[in-house]
């Protein structure tokens, strides 16, 4: 605001000129001529007075307002968990002040800013007149020592001040320091050094010599002093202990312990038990501790006194401890805190105390890492004996190993991968087909995961491992447990992103490759484009200067197996393929399920040795008596030599596809490798649960409102088991997470499907049913379990039920639709509009949108609907109705149109 001439305000607020110069008399200021200038702070003088007269006094109070809404889950009174809108309004009143009350703070704060610098001045004046006492008293006592000291010095220095008074200003304090006066510099450099003459340096030395004399006697005199101090103490010692003893109190000598008898071994156990719990790192001097002793020693001593010297007494009071034992702790890769303090001797207690001080939070039932458990082991003062967690079955191998002999050439293992579709199911059956000896007929009967055939160049055996994606976890296994890849690829589709994963999976086993490429009856196929796509993955066939082997084949017509049978033999004759025929066998499981009324059926894959009906079998975390074995054609054999594949009935429960089996003599031995292992299992599954829990905390911290996918799954065998793992662990999205809360192998059972009810998880069943009362308790807890056969039938719902989880898209749907023909003028609802519904129906309660000429007018909701002259809650196309729109006069020629906000389920 600069200086305005009246004309100029009066064209700003669209007055004239006399009117603004009324308003200024009015306001109290001097009259002006219509050119005369206005200053800023009269025509803020002006504005405060038209407020004023016009009752616009300035707003004092400000509101601030603010609304949050979050959601929050609240369980209700039937245990059911649901979600509750929570709507915070909070609101601020800010208070301008009022302006008369700050010009009057402001007047107050300028009187007491004067009043404060009148003190001020004054406060100055006195401390001036005070520095100028004390310096007139310094320049005072200057002058006396001035005097004092020209009187004892030589005339050289009479000029010369010894010292100078400085006045020195620090942090606005002014002080008055008096310093040596510096010798003026050019003094200091004329100054000659001075040349020491014979008879002073013999001085000096005489001098230094005595100081040095007198210090040595200063030395040795303290020295006796302390001696004799000790001496003294230690003779008391002695007189104590001689008293208490009622033996005469001996001189000390030199050689001889410091203290005997009672006192001696006293202090000899306080040392100990101090010593040991430094170690320990508890205090020695707690108070009850002290106590305790002094108790002991008081009662010992009347004792003693009384002549009550029984050697049990004193034996049982004094009695130096036991040795510590020292254990060698042996500790696996992980190990539970229950269990490491069981190794050492000590309560787990004790163990997650120490956990607990080294800043580590861990329960007895918790596993604790080697590094941490060797830590807690010495400090407990044992030795820790760090294990590898195969150590155990290693020295079980070695020691099978060690039994086997009469080594032969053995047939190879072959597994055949590729992409979805090329043809390794054709391929297979087509090789079974056509090499199983036709007195067999019928094929293989019994699914056993592997199967062998015999060729003009000998025995074949192929593991039937399945190609989807889903069972890259298998593909994995089946390339470590096989000799030889066989890599089909469709000639017509060409490498394929499963193709490359094979090829990824032969190579990290270090498994030779034999590409077989598949459909060349077909018109499309194209396998020089095959060739090509595998030279750029570099798999690069013989015929192109590579060293992969490859065969055209139609596993359709036939045409080419033969051949690539030859070639797998010939690959295999490259390999010298040999184990030992004799001996304990030892393989691979292939597959295990339990089956009705013969209970865990396990296929195995004999590696080396022979394996025989009535071994004694270990296979992962199981062992057991085979007690009957059958060959792919459900044949009873006897026994199984290298690179064959059995099944076998006789083991407790089913072990994991993929887990090694051997045979031992020793049940023993075989309880403690097979108690070994479930041990390490089961650290592994609390580690992994632990896991799970911080993980999911963390997921909930970090994304807020994460949803999980509980299910309980089931599987008729564990390679479908671990194949659906490891496809549902895939699913899991930002939004949604999967997580199996318990998976196994069998029929779904009244435990699944209470873990599946308190869990609220989906029960899943993967060829397996549920049993009677696990079906009757899923009816009373009206759960629904799904069965599937297919495993992209399972995934598919899976992912359908993650899509339900999602958060729900809101969108609009149109119920109906009138048009309004007649407008009628009612008293009680204003217009009355006469409608025909058109289009669906007409709800009363619902939401209405008013449309003219196709373009929403109005938003709002129906007064009343009428059928001829009742109220209705809906009226149904084709039928005429009477309508009111709240707030709203409808014309002739409008639509009115029903809609609903609906919730869609959103999909992955
Ligand atoms: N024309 C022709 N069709 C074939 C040939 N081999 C397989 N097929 C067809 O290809 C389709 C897929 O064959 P599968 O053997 O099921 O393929 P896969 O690789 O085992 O498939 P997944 O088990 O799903 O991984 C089937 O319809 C077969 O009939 C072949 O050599 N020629």
């Amino acid at each position: 605001m600069a200086d305005k001439t009246v004309k100029e305000l009066a064209d700003m607020v669209s007055k004239t000129a006399s009117a603004v110069q009324q308003q200024l008399v009015d306001a109290g200021l001097p009259a002006r001529a219509e050119g005369d200038l206005v200053t800023e702070l009269e025509q803020e003088k002006l504005v405060t007075y038209l407020k004023q007269s016009h009752g616009q006094e300035e707003k004092r109070r400000i509101s601030l307002k603010s609304k949050t809404t979050s959601t929050a889950r609240v369980t209700g009174s039937s245990g059911k968990s649901k979600s509750v809108n929570v709507e915070v309004r909070k609101k601020k009143v800010f208070e301008k002040p009022d302006p008369e009350k700050m010009a009057e703070e402001l007047a107050a704060r300028e009187q007491a800013m004067i009043e404060s610098q009148a003190r001020a001045a004054k406060d100055a004046e006195d401390r001036a007149a005070t520095k100028k006492k004390s310096e007139d008293r310094q320049a005072a006592t200057l002058a006396a020592m001035r005097a004092s000291l020209g009187s004892s010095k030589k005339s050289d220095d009479k000029n010369d001040d010894i010292s100078t008074s400085v006045v020195v200003k620090k942090g606005g304090k002014t002080t008055i320091e008096v310093k040596p006066k510096e010798q003026p510099k050019k003094k200091v450099a004329a100054t000659k050094p001075k040349v020491e003459t014979a008879a002073e340096r013999k001085a000096r030395e005489v001098r230094d010599k005595e100081q040095a004399r007198l210090r040595e006697i200063e030395t040795e005199t303290r020295r006796t002093q302390a001696e004799e101090a000790q001496k003294r103490t230690l003779e008391q010692m002695r007189k104590m202990a001689g008293q208490y003893t009622d033996q005469p109190a001996t001189e000390v000598r030199k050689d001889e312990p410091l203290a005997e008898g009672l006192v001696g071994d006293a202090l000899e156990e306080s040392f100990e038990k101090e010593r040991r719990e430094i170690k320990r790192g508890t205090s020695t001097t707690s108070a009850r501790g002290r106590g305790r002793r002094k108790n002991q020693d008081e009662r010992e001593i009347k004792n003693r006194k009384n002549g009550l010297r029984s050697s049990q007494s004193s034996q049982h009071k004094f009695e130096k401890p036991v040795e510590k034992i020292v254990y060698d702790v042996e500790i696996s890769e992980q190990i539970t805190v229950s269990d490491l303090a069981q190794r050492m001797a000590v309560k787990a207690r004790e163990v997650t105390k120490l956990l607990m001080k080294m800043g580590e939070i861990a329960r007895e039932s918790d596993t604790i890492d080697q590094a941490t458990a060797s830590l807690i082991v010495e400090e407990m003062g044992h030795n820790p004996v760090p294990v590898s967690d195969t150590k155990v079955e290693d020295d079980l191998k070695d020691a099978v190993d060690e039994r086997s002999s009469n080594v032969q050439t053995r047939p190879p293992v072959v597994t055949i991968m590729g992409h979805v579709d090329h043809g390794k199911t054709s391929l297979l059956d087509k090789i079974r087909a056509t090499k199983v000896a036709t007195g067999e007929a019928g094929g293989i009967t019994q699914h056993i995961g592997a199967y062998h055939v015999q060729t003009d160049r000998g025995v074949i055996t192929f593991l039937d491992t399945p190609g989807h994606a889903a069972f890259s976890a298998m593909r994995s296994r089946g390339a470590q447990a096989t000799d030889i890849v066989v890599l089909v690829v469709a000639a017509d589709d060409g490498m394929m992103p499963q193709t490359e994963e094979a090829i990824d999976h032969a190579r990290a086993a270090g498994t030779p490759l034999i590409v077989a490429i598949n459909k060349m009856d077909k018109p499309s196929a194209d396998p020089d484009r095959v060739l090509n796509e595998l030279t750029a993955k570099e798999v690069v066939s013989e015929d192109w200067g590579g060293d992969t082997p490859m065969a055209r084949i139609s596993a359709k017509t036939g045409d080419g197996i033969d051949e690539l049978l030859e070639l797998i033999s010939l690959q295999a004759e490259l390999m010298e393929l040999e184990a030992p025929l004799d001996g304990p066998a030892q393989g691979v499981v292939i597959e295990s399920r339990l089956e009705k009324g013969r209970g865990p059926v396990v296929s195995v894959l004999v590696k080396k040795g022979t394996l025989k009906q009535g071994d004694l079998v270990l296979a992962g975390e199981h062992y057991g008596k085979v007690r009957a074995m059958t060959d792919e054609h459900g044949k009873r054999i006897q026994s199984a030599g290298p690179s064959i594949p059995v099944e076998i009935l006789g083991l407790p429960e089913t072990p994991a596809a993929g887990s090694e089996f051997l045979v031992l003599t020793d049940e023993k031995k075989a309880r403690e490798v097979a108690d070994f292992r479930t041990n390490r299992e089961r650290e592994r599954q609390l580690e992994r649960q632990n896991a799970m829990r911080l993980e999911s905390m963390f997921d909930q911290m970090e994304q807020g409102n994460v949803s999980y996918l509980n299910i309980v799954l089931k599987t008729d065998v564990r390679g479908s088991l671990e194949a659906l793992l490891s496809a549902l662990n895939e699913l899991s999205t930002d939004e949604v997470k999967v997580r199996v809360i318990s998976s196994g192998v069998g029929p779904i059972s009244e435990s699944d499907v209470t873990l599946a009810e308190s869990s609220e998880a989906v029960l899943l069943g993967f060829n397996v049913r549920a049993d009677a009362t696990a079906r009757r308790k899923a009816d009373t807890a009206n759960m629904d379990i799904r069965y599937y056969s297919v495993i992209y039938g399972l995934i598919d719902d899976v992912k359908a039920a993650m899509s339900g989880m999602l958060a729900p898209e809101h969108r609009e749907k149109i119920l109906g639709v009138a048009d309004v023909r007649e407008v009628f003028r009612s008293s009680k609802f204003g217009a009355a509009a006469g409608c025909m519904v058109v289009e669906g129906t007409i709800y009363r309660n619902k939401p209405i949108r008013v449309l003219r000429n196709d373009q929403v007018i109005f938003t709002g909701q129906l007064q009343s609907l009428r059928r001829y002259k009742e109220d209705v809650n809906e009226v149904r196309t084709g039928m005429e109705c009477g309508l009111a729109v709240r707030g709203y006069d409808v014309e002739a020629g409008d639509k009115i149109e029903v809609f609903e906000i609906q919730e869609f389920a959103r999909t992955i």
